[in-house]
């Protein structure tokens, strides 16, 4: 993978509403890694990665009859605690556990929503007594504080559509008028947004996760973190780290590493909701995790956390007007990497559930 100049953006900018637009559009735009990193967070942010981080690896080394009581196989693991169910390319990865849950809204969502859309409305039973820790509100605490900041990027998104799609002036009202931006869609409209807890366990494959797009927006993940186990479980830190395990995202025809030497930061990448809803405007952004050398020269595993900033359950899935679904699917990048949107989304306006449980089936079906 080359090891490409990531685009970062201040926290303090972001937050205080100085114009990033063309720092967004660089990054997101055509040509663009499809990540962005959003530096020097607060430093409770940074403490709140550590102490869930921690966490992930305590609940993914309890028992497996333990464990067991958080899956959800009724809803295709995507509640809860799930481990080697999930197939990129019709292979398992199966060095990957994870925790999911909405932490930001209860789903008190009525019945009605929770009988036709179970996996997106169920709230998980949480581990707390069994790791003899607040794990519930680390996991909630840490999930709120990037949606908050993903409010500010998604403002900035907007933009950078507004300038992709280019409506001429003449129309610009008309098209301002009928056009939602992706901040209100997510913030104001949306309750469904899913956080998920990864470990990794030492993998002996080289890889730890298999090439995708998410199906949100954007996605917020925070750095992650490394643990030697051949050494008790140490924590490693910047060069002890493998140089070539990690996240990497396909960009510009070839996988690029996603990677900082600071751990105040949080990475936003786009999602496949985000596409559709942009017209092809911004592009999901096809991603993977290695274990590279991690894998061959000791055991290594690894913490991270995302929150999938989402549409909400109903929210009706179509490009903006003055663009089609043959445009959303053209702007895809790495199409042989990824399954197919025109199967999964052969047409539109979609329930933004509907979508996911159609996407989910294809990955974990398959
Ligand atoms: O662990 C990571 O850095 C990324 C995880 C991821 O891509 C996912 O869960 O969708
Ligand atoms: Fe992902």
């Amino acid at each position: 993978a080359s090891c490409g100049e990531v685009v970062e953006i201040e926290y303090d900018d972001v937050v205080g509403g100085a114009d990033v637009t063309a720092q967004v559009a660089e990054a997101f735009g055509p040509g663009g890694y499809g990540i962005l990193a959003v530096t020097g967070v607060p430093a409770s942010l940074t403490a709140a990665r550590r102490e869930l981080l921690g966490l992930a690896r305590n609940l993914a080394r309890l028992p497996e009859a333990t464990l067991a009581k958080y899956e959800r196989p009724d809803l295709n693991y995507i509640v809860g605690w799930s481990r080697g169910r999930e197939k990129f390319l019709g292979t398992l990865d199966d060095a990957k556990g994870s925790f999911y849950a909405n932490a930001i809204f209860d789903s008190k969502s009525g019945r009605k929503l929770a009988a036709k859309y179970p996996a997106s409305t169920a709230t998980p039973a949480w581990p707390d007594a069994d790791l003899n820790a607040n794990f519930s509100g680390a996991f909630k605490h840490l999930s709120r504080a990037l949606y908050d900041l993903s409010y500010h990027v998604l403002r900035r998104c907007d933009y950078v559509v507004d300038d992709q799609l280019n409506v001429k002036k003449r129309w610009w009202w008309w098209w301002r008028r009928r056009r939602i931006p992706l901040a209100a869609i997510t913030h104001k409209r949306s309750r469904l947004h899913v956080s998920r807890l990864l470990h990794y366990y030492p993998s002996a494959t080289g890889s730890w996760c298999g090439w995708h797009n998410d199906n949100s927006v954007v996605t917020a993940l925070v750095p992650a973190m490394f643990y030697d186990d051949d050494d008790d479980g140490r924590e490693l830190r910047g060069d002890e780290v493998p140089p070539d395990a990690g996240l990497e995202v396909f960009a510009n025809g070839e996988p690029v590493k996603v990677k900082l030497e600071r751990d105040d930061v949080v990475f936003f990448q786009i999602g496949e909701a985000a596409q559709v809803l942009s017209g092809g405007a911004l592009v999901a952004t096809p991603h993977r995790v290695v274990a590279g050398t991690a894998s061959t020269h000791r055991n290594i595993s690894r913490e991270s956390f995302a929150i999938f900033v989402e549409p909400n359950w109903d929210e009706k899935l179509k490009p903006p007007p003055g663009r089609s679904l043959p445009d959303v699917y053209a702007a895809a990048h790495a199409d042989a990497l990824i399954p197919p949107l025109p199967t999964r989304l052969p047409k539109v306006p979609v329930e933004f559930a509907q979508f996911l449980a159609d996407s989910v089936r294809e990955y974990y079906e398959a």
